[in-house]
């Protein structure tokens, strides 16, 4: 493809040579000969400072934010916003062929995701996602590395998604993607907010701009979809131009409201009501499955899915790995079950939605990532003591950070509440722990790693699946 063919969407400040580019990266250890290499200034390396070795490695051209005097350079005012023009244009502009629905929030996204899929599915509409635990297409399921891919990545699978005929791509948008202009140029058919608490603030450093970037999504979208209860809700789709539909529970004023809401160790029910009322039944529990299963069907009633439609979807829909994931422990008189909430509000939502349905008593086990916002860390510490039954204060990812460290500064939040608490490090033997000393009837609820399959730990990273951590428990309780 043509240089100038890439470049069709970026504005360029100087004259370049319209040579032919082979591909495109903007990471240096992936450049081969004919590639175009962007260079990104980032937190710890800056492409512009290998430009010239690119060159001299083969890349065709360089994009850079400066006059690098060099003879095959293409100068932009930001390569980060560059590259997502660029990157869509050498897949052939694939999201122009689909129905975009994007979410964001702080939590229930993923969840939220696979909910509108199944909808959709369920109507014979092909679709593609995008998320935290998995990307697919139709069917066909390719690794995550982050909620929102880099736009190369995240171009490519659009490709994938057009050439498998799917009609609509439902994904996950973060704070950060927002921010770096992963999924800058795109134009979504449907924005949709779940909610706004704490996290993320070691990147965003204010909540300001926290607020900020997430509010970029409804000012690229046809549809803001958006939670009235949330205080947030009506704020980020504020002055963003689009069409605006509300949910809400128990606000009569939302477009979408849901009342007479019953919980159960089985799911959630409620009526559901919009142009037309109906009992929503969804077998995922938990408070927040309410707002949820709101929201997407909201999205799917805003895209004319029929309203029955809609609620047998959801009557069928299951739930997705490693949210309030019930883990099997067969023959013992207590549950266990693995749950992603990694911010002190995702904490507060299921620990409470837990103890609405416990018997006994809800022992969370938890602990909080390393490299990240550490200001989460004593209000998580103060949220699972206020409202546990017992809390095991172990490691989530430490990643480069002293696990002992970590721990500490959990237990600074937990320091005025009577709730008693072990403290166990490996995560492993906290989960040992817990399950060992466990009375009848109590919920453990092993918190933060969700569907992750790994521990990242300073000395690396090593295969860790917490099903299999219980399971291997169970054997030897059996022994
Ligand atoms: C905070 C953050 O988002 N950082 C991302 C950011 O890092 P950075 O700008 O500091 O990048 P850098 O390492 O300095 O490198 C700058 C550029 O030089 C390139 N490079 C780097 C090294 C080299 O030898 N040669 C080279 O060319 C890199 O490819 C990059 O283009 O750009 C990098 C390249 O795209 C990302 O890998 C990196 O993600 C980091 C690892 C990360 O962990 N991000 C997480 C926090 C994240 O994005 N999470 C969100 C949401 C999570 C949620 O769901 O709650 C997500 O969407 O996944
Ligand atoms: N609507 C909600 N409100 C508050 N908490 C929620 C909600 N939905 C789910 N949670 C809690 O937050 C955790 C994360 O949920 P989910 O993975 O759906 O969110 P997410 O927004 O995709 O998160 P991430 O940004 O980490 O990918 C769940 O495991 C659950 O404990
Ligand atoms: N996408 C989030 C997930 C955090 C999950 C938790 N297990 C942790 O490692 O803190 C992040 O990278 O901040
Ligand atoms: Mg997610």
């Amino acid at each position: 493809m043509k240089l100038s063919q890439v470049l069709k969407d970026v504005k360029v400040k100087n004259e370049y040579k319209d040579v032919e580019i082979k591909d495109i990266t903007a990471d240096s250890r992936q450049v081969e000969e004919g590639y175009l290499f962007v260079c990104i200034k980032g937190a710890s390396f800056d492409g512009h400072s290998v430009a010239e070795e690119m060159l001299q490695k083969g890349a065709a051209a360089v994009v850079c934010e400066h006059d690098l005097g060099l003879e095959n350079q293409v100068i932009v005012e930001d390569t980060r916003m560059a590259y997502s023009p660029i990157c869509a244009a050498f897949f052939g502009n694939p999201a122009d062929s689909l129905k975009l629905i994007g979410l964001t929030g702080t939590n229930g996204k993923t969840t939220t995701t696979f909910l509108i899929k199944q909808i959709l599915e369920n109507v014979g509409k092909k679709c593609g996602l995008i998320g935290t635990v998995q990307n697919m297409v139709g069917s066909e399921i390719y690794p995550a590395h982050y909620t929102t891919p880099d736009p190369y990545e995240l171009q490519s699978l659009f490709r994938k998604m057009v050439d498998a005929s799917c009609e609509f791509c439902i994904m996950e948008v973060s704070s950060q993607a927002l921010a770096q202009g992963r999924v800058e140029g795109i134009h979504f058919y449907i924005g949709a907010f779940t909610n706004l608490t704490q996290d993320h603030l070691d990147y965003h450093k204010t909540w300001e701009n926290y607020f900020e970037a997430k509010k970029l999504l409804f000012k690229a979208c046809d549809i803001a979809v958006t939670n009235v209860d949330d205080e947030y809700g009506l704020k980020i789709v504020d002055g963003c131009g689009c069409k605006v539909v509300t949910y809400g529970v128990d606000n009569m004023k939302a477009d979408y409201t849901a009342r007479n809401v019953r919980f159960s160790s089985e799911g959630v029910k409620y009526d559901l009501i919009g142009e037309k009322i109906g009992r929503v039944n969804c077998p995922i529990p938990g408070r927040f499955s309410v707002y949820n299963s709101l929201c997407a069907t909201s999205v799917a009633l805003t895209l004319g899915v029929d309203f029955t439609d809609v609620l047998e979807a959801i009557s069928k829909s299951n739930g997705v790995k490693g949210r309030i994931e019930v883990v099997p422990t067969p023959n013992q008189d207590y549950t266990v079950i693995i749950d992603y909430a990694h911010s002190p509000d995702g904490l507060e939502n299921i620990i409470s939605s837990l103890k609405e349905i416990a018997k006994g008593r809800v022992v969370t086990v938890f602990g909080c990532g390393g490299d990240r916002d550490k200001t989460k860390r004593p209000k998580m510490g103060k949220i699972a003591a206020d409202l546990s039954d017992f809390c095991v204060v172990t490691s989530d990812n430490p990643r480069s950070e002293n696990p002992s460290d970590i721990i500490k500064d959990i237990l600074e939040g937990m320091k005025d509440s009577k709730t008693p608490y072990k403290v166990v490090e490996n995560r492993k033997e906290a989960i040992a722990w817990a399950m060992k000393n466990a009375k009848k009837d109590d919920i453990i609820l092993l918190a933060g790693k969700g569907h992750e399959t790994y521990q990242i730990l300073p000395t690396g990273t090593i295969h860790f699946d917490e099903r299999e951590a219980v399971a291997e428990v169970l054997e030897e309780l059996n022994k």
